[in-house]
Formats: structure tokens, C-alpha cells, sequence
């Protein structure tokens, strides 16, 4: 693996990296158990599904991870059963080399273990995809920095899939705040519209409300936020707006990252930052406001109606140390580190290793 000469590489660099590399083979996962024809629908709640593509990718991710990461909390959508084993070749040993040969930030090189939160949506978009709409689907990988969004992989299983049968799929976005974001082409949103995205799967009166709030010249409805966000990334829309409890952190770490790497803002609907702590509610129960420009002019258009219906991370009086006591006491899961932990939040899918003997043991070493 490399490092800067006598240096280690810094965690947040080679999680990147092996982030990068794990969402390759995740969206060969999606894509091959597509082909079989045998998506294995579980209904979680209502109008929320899961497949075996959702159940595969995240057992591949969070395993890869897990392994070269052990004591970095990771959370996943999914709740999987613990008694399926995991396939060798799940673990993905490659740390992706573009994200390796790019300097760490200053702000990042001393980041340790503890300080990190990794949120794993294997398969964003599952309504889309059960419905053949491929486009809409992504795999996000977010890296969160002391409750901060920070890195974030957006892989693309079905880019391309326009182009006819011999084209080749797949396209990985990623981005550190303060390094860029990387694998796509930036655009600003075209001049004198007003091009607005939002859920096509999850919508009610008040999220059509807020969207109309903001004078929108188009709506785009779409599925997934991964996939709402490359569309402001591409400059196919100037704003995300999404008043709504639905979206959970592992739909807007990875996003807001990418997108806060080129200069844009993923906020809840009052402005106020979303938070990544491993304790923090799975829930964005602020809504959802993502734009590349003129964020304050979006979450002035919100009416206060429809705000006080929302609650943000943060509260009133800024206190986030406070807030975090307030929040459900949800014990982190330290794989192999903190002795204390004991309960695993539900979201927090328990994998079996047993089968996936792949020795990465050097590579976790820092
Ligand atoms: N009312 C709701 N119930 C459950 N999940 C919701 C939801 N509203 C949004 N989400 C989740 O937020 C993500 C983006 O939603 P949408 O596509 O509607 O914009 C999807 O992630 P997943 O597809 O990973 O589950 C979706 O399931
Ligand atoms: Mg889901
Ligand atoms: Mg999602
Ligand atoms: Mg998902």
C-alpha cells in the first residue's frame, strides 16, 4: 500500500481509498444478483424495501471494512442475519491507488479511530431499482469526522446503461472536504431556471409543499439521494429539497461530503448542519436541503409552517455535546476495541467473518 515515504498513510486517506475500491465490487454484487432474476424483496415497513442486492453489497462493504478497519465504527442500513456466512472474495483487499496518491489534507492527518463513523447505504434507490429504473440507483459509502460529513463515495452500478448492451457500467464519485471532490465532470445548473429534485417513491402534501416554497421553473422527481445529489454535482438541478423524517444518515453522509467537497451545502430544511456521531439519531428528522449555490436563499423560501414540523440536530442553543446526551442511548459497536460495548445499535448489520479468511491484517496496520 502506499504511504507518504516515512509516513503512515492517515486513516482517513486509506478508508477512502478502501472505500473507493469496495464500491467496485458492490456494484458488481447489485448488478449480478439483477441478472439472476431473484431480487429476494423483503418488505421492511410500508413503501420500504430491501433485496438480496441491498443484503450482498452491504454484507461486502462492511465486511471489507470491518477487516481492515476493526476499530472504526460502521453502520449500515440494513439489519442482516448473522448465521449467513460471508464469501472470501467479499473482502475486497485493493485500497483504490488515484485516492492514495493524493496528499491528506492537513486538518486530517492525525484523525484516529474514535474519531470516525463510517455509514454504509449498500443500495441506494431499492424502490428504484425493483421497478427497472437503474439509473436511479447508488451505493454510498460516507466517511464522518467528529460528527461531520467529511468523505464520501457515491458509486454509480448503472452509469452508462443507456449506451446498449457492450458498454461498460459504472461510475465511482468521491470526495474529501478540503481535497475535492474526483470521477465526474462539474457543471453549474443552467441560468434562469430553477431546476428542483426531490422523492418520486416517497412523497405526502408537505414534501410538494416545500418544493413549490422554493418557486421551482422544473421538479424533477427522482429516486435515491445519492443519485438527487449527482444530479446537482452534474448541474442538472439547482436544488434538493426533501421536507421529510425519511431520509437516515446513511442516505446524506457520502452526499453531503462529495457535494460539500466542491463547494455545495447538504443541510436540514432550517440550514442547520446534519450530524454523523456513531450516537446520533439514525434519523434525518430535520429534512433534507442540498444545493451547489445559494443555500440560504432556499432555506429563507421553506415557510415557517413547514419548518416547525422539523427538528434539527443541532438544537437551538447550539450545544451539541448537550444534544448528544439527549439522544437515544445507542451503545457503539468497537469491533475488537472498546471493551464497554455491549449492545449493538439495530441498524448495525452483525456479520460472520468466518469465511472471509482474506489476511488483510497487515494493511489495518497504520
Ligand atoms: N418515508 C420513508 N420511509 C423509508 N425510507 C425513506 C422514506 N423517505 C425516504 N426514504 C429513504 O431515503 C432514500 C431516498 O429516498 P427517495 O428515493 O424517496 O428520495 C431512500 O433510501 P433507500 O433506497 O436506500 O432505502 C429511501 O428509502
Ligand atoms: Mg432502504
Ligand atoms: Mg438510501
Ligand atoms: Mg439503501
Amino acid at each position: 500500500m502506499a504511504s507518504t515515504g516515512a509516513f503512515p498513510t492517515p486513516l482517513v486517506m486509506r478508508l477512502l481509498a478502501a472505500s473507493v475500491s469496495v464500491s467496485y465490487k458492490a456494484g458488481n454484487i447489485i448488478r449480478d444478483i439483477l441478472k439472476t432474476g431473484e431480487l429476494g424483496i423483503i418488505e421492511k415497513g410500508r413503501n420500504d424495501l430491501q433485496t438480496e442486492a441491498d443484503r450482498a453489497a452491504q454484507r461486502c462493504i462492511v465486511a471489507t471494512l470491518h477487516k481492515h478497519f476493526p476499530k472504526v465504527a460502521i453502520f449500515g442500513e440494513e439489519s442482516l442475519d448473522p448465521a449467513i456466512r460471508i464469501p472470501e472474495d467479499y473482502i475486497v483487499k485493493d485500497f483504490d491507488p488515484e485516492v492514495l496518491s493524493h496528499p491528506c489534507p492537513t486538518g486530517y492527518k492525525d484523525v484516529t479511530d474514535d474519531q470516525v463513523v463510517v455509514w454504509v447505504d449498500p443500495l441506494d434507490g431499492t424502490a428504484e431499482f425493483t421497478q427497472g429504473l437503474l439509473d436511479h440507483v447508488t451505493v454510498l459509502i460516507g466517511v464522518a469526522v467528529n460528527g461531520e460529513a467529511k468523505g464520501g463515495v457515491i458509486y454509480q452500478p448503472y452509469y452508462n446503461y443507456q449506451e446498449g448492451p457492450d458498454a461498460t457500467l459504472g461510475q465511482c464519485i468521491w470526495g474529501l472536504v478540503g481535497l475535492g471532490a474526483f470521477g465526474f465532470q462539474p457543471q453549474n445548473p443552467p441560468v434562469g431556471k430553477n431546476l428542483i429534485t426531490t422523492t418520486r417513491s416517497h412523497s405526502d402534501w408537505m414534501v410538494t409543499e416545500a418544493v413549490n416554497s422554493c418557486e421551482p421553473t422544473d421538479i424533477i422527481r427522482v429516486g435515491g439521494a445519492g443519485h438527487k445529489v449527482v444530479l446537482l454535482l452534474e448541474g442538472k438541478v439547482h436544488a434538493y429539497v426533501f421536507a421529510s423524517k425519511g431520509c437516515k444518515k446513511w442516505d446524506t453522509c457520502a452526499p453531503e461530503a462529495v457535494l460539500h467537497a466542491i463547494g455545495g451545502h447538504l443541510t436540514d430544511l432550517l440550514g442547520k448542519p446534519i450530524l454523523y456521531y456513531a450516537n446520533v439519531q439514525r434519523t434525518n428528522s430535520g429534512g433534507v436541503l442540498a444545493t451547489l449555490h445559494n443555500h440560504q436563499w432556499y432555506v429563507d423560501k421553506i415557510p415557517a409552517e413547514i419548518k416547525e414540523n422539523f427538528i434539527s440536530d443541532v438544537p437551538s442553543d447550539g450545544m451539541i455535546d448537550k444534544k448528544k446526551q439527549l439522544v437515544e442511548q445507542i451503545v457503539c459497536f468497537h469491533c475488537g476495541g472498546d471493551a464497554g460495548s455491549s449492545v449493538d445499535p439495530p441498524e448495525f448489520n452483525q456479520v460472520d467473518y468466518s469465511d472471509a479468511s482474506a489476511d488483510v491484517s497487515e494493511l489495518s496496520k497504520k
